[in-house]
């Protein structure tokens, strides 16, 4: 294990070397240190505002994700069309085209894994698995002084990871010094990789990257940083809200709306801890009764909540009435509707939405994740797809999505989590919400003008530079911004194409 100077020492050259505009001075707003949390973590050394960027950080190795419900693509770009797709005669990668075909990425794996000896054909090699495992092959790639830093990451240990690999010498001849490698590569992906976001709307694959030095931040779960990505696959990583001298910066691992038993659970199967933070100590996390359930007793209308938040096998309690239900009742029903909500396989956005207003409550209360998951998907619809285009929606679906972007808004607000990209996607969805209501009914205008303004501000503050953003984020915020000085039935011209 390399000491925290030398780490530190290859950490610097890193940025530097990825001579991204003045990463040398955000790199001096922070140290590796001994964290509080876990093991090492980066250390702020002065007060950082909300907003500054704290690092740009290259990738060692981008790849498809390991898992296995995850969906195939091009190798190469990450596209998914079934229809294009093709298999390398030499090395059985899926590729999308003659161009990523012929790119160096290719090149570099299709020498890799066609200089091993096949143990079956090689148009039967199960292109998925191999997909799963190409991200620790590029570790052959690497030079190394690469090698070595990756080397300096932690590694999950346990069966489940690198099985993947043990998968792949079914159908090659690995040699043993590299199966070795490999193996080892797929357990530090496991322990530090980071999904990489994709552009808005582009239909690719998701991909994971192991970003070595957003690879020492430790979980929170309301972190105080949060990343993007630019179209080069770099990490941009960015303090969500005042962070002090001394703080550990910390990212979160998991969904940030999902309650803390599914939270919690998700970090111990992923990462191997149980997580402690203060948002998981509170059986209410901050208010928001994410994890809430209806309470077993039917004639009363209130809400079962875990009695001890950081024990996975804790008595649940009910609010009101204080039945206790043992945690066995409490699994069973949460795996109940876990099912029920994976079975609806809504068919289009009509069904969920009826599902939404007319069943759910029956089942939930109207605090739990499942709720607000289903709340999120019906505001980044609405208005966004074929079929429930802006100029399609009712005034009954604008005035749902207009409530829908407050509630969750308020429950963003109520967990702390500062300006997280959701926040500016729900900023974003609420203006457009507001202008369309201005545009329909002009009269209405200089009523909601303030806060068609103040909102597509704050979107644009939080999302711009980032490509998962709305494309039409920047021409929304020139005509619709609090700076346009434009007539206002010009400033809605934008909004009658869309
Ligand atoms: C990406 S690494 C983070 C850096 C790590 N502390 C190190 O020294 O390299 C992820 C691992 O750090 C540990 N970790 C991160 N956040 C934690 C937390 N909130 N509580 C306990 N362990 C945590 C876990 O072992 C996890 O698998």
């Amino acid at each position: 294990m390399l000491s925290l100077k030398q780490l530190s020492i290859i950490v610097k050259d890193h940025l530097n070397q990825n001579t991204q505009l003045h990463n040398q001075e955000q790199s001096n707003k922070w140290t590796i240190g001994q964290s509080g949390i876990s093991g090492r973590g980066l250390i702020a050394v002065e007060d950082i505002r909300s907003g500054e960027v704290l690092f740009v950080d290259h990738p060692i190795i981008v790849g498809p994700r390991s898992s296995t419900n995850v969906q195939t693509g091009c190798t190469v770009c990450g596209k998914n069309d079934s229809e294009i797709l093709f298999q390398c005669d030499n090395c059985c990668l899926l590729l999308c085209s003659h161009q990523c075909q012929s790119s160096k990425t290719h090149s570099d794996d299709c020498i890799i894994i066609s200089g091993w000896g096949n143990k079956v054909p090689i148009e039967n090699v199960n292109d998925t698995l191999l997909s799963r495992c190409l991200a620790p092959i590029r570790i052959l790639s690497l030079n190394t002084d690469q090698q070595k830093f990756m080397n300096a990451l932690q590694a999950h240990a346990g069966p489940q990871h690198g099985s993947e690999i043990r998968e792949l010498t079914e159908y090659f001849d690995i040699p043993a010094d590299e199966e070795e490698l490999i193996t080892i590569a797929a357990c530090i992906l496991d322990a530090n990789a980071f999904e990489i976001g994709n552009p808005y709307g582009r239909k690719t694959v998701s991909r994971r990257g192991l970003y070595p030095v957003s690879s020492l931040m430790n979980h929170n779960c309301v972190p105080n940083t949060k990343h993007t990505f630019n179209e080069d696959n770099h990490m941009i990583v960015k303090a969500v809200k005042p962070i002090p001298a001394g703080t550990e910066l910390t990212t979160c691992y998991s969904g940030v709306l999902w309650g803390t038993p599914a939270r919690r659970l998700h970090l111990f199967k992923t990462k191997h801890f149980w997580c402690k933070c203060e948002r998981c100590s509170d059986p209410t996390e901050r208010g928001t009764f994410l994890a809430a359930l209806k309470c077993f007793e039917s004639s009363c209308p209130s809400a079962l909540l875990p009695v001890e938040p950081l024990n996975p096998n804790s008595a649940w309690c009910c609010l009101s009435c204080k039945l206790k239900v043992p945690n066995s009742n409490i699994s069973a029903i949460q795996s109940a509707l876990g099912s029920l909500i994976g079975s609806l396989n809504f068919k289009n956005i009509s069904e969920l939405e009826k599902f939404y207003l007319d069943r759910v409550f029956k089942y939930i209360p109207r605090s739990n994740q499942i709720v607000v998951d289903l709340q999120c998907r019906i505001v980044f619809e609405f208005g966004e797809i074929d079929g429930c285009r802006w100029h399609e929606l009712s005034e009954s679906r604008l005035e749902l999505k207009e409530g829908l972007c407050r509630n969750i808004l308020t429950t963003v607000t109520a967990l702390g989590l500062g300006d997280i990209h959701l926040r500016g996607l729900l900023l974003y969805h609420l203006h457009a919400t507001l202008a369309e209501k201005a545009r329909r009914t002009p009269e209405l205008y200089e009523e909601l003008k303030a806060e068609i303004e103040d909102t597509i501000q704050q979107a644009y503050d939080i999302l711009q530079g980032n490509i998962a953003s709305p494309p039409d984020l920047k021409l929304r915020y020139q005509y619709l911004g609090p700076g346009s000085q434009r007539p206002h039935e010009e400033r809605f011209f934008i909004l009658t194409h869309s």
